[in-house]
């Protein structure tokens, strides 16, 4: 059996808060919010993948920080989702490429969103990490 391809998520953050991107495709995907990411192309290790995704999706140069722990299988198995937490080194995220918005959470915010219900998990992971702002 093939293994599953593994995509990277990236929780970028800046200033206390967390990016969601909201997906233009597939149609069963279309308007639900995600991390920012991708699949691993050929040779490319999570890390790397997760700094051409950011860039070729974003527009920003970012630098990962820790892995979320757990794995998550999405798209009927075919497909594994890793999280790493990422640090936005320069630029200004804009939706360039898969997405048609941004938006940034604070701690309060994060639910506020119609997240892809695999992403849950890590999200909460990484909302719990936040602090609450004050
Ligand atoms: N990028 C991303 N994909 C996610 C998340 N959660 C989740 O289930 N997925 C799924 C949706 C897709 O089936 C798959 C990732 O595909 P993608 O279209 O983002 O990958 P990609 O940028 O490499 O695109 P492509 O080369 O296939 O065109 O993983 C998430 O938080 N971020």
């Amino acid at each position: 059996m093939t293994p599953p391809r593994l995509v990277v998520g990236a929780a970028l953050l800046s200033d206390g808060r967390l990016l969601a991107a909201r997906r233009t495709a597939p149609a069963a995907l279309a308007g639900r919010w995600e991390l920012p990411g991708g699949k691993l192309e050929p040779g490319e290790t999570a890390p790397g993948a997760l700094v051409r995704e950011l860039r070729e999706e974003l527009g920003v140069e970012a630098e990962p920080l820790e892995r979320v722990p757990g794995q998550w299988r999405v798209a009927g198995g075919t497909l594994v989702l890793q999280v790493w937490t990422a640090r936005l080194l320069a630029g200004s995220p804009r939706p360039l490429q898969d997405h048609d918005e941004l938006r940034w959470l604070r701690q309060a915010e994060v639910d506020t969103v119609d997240w892809l219900p695999q992403d849950r998990p890590a999200v909460r992971w990484v909302a719990s990490r936040l602090g609450d702002g004050s």
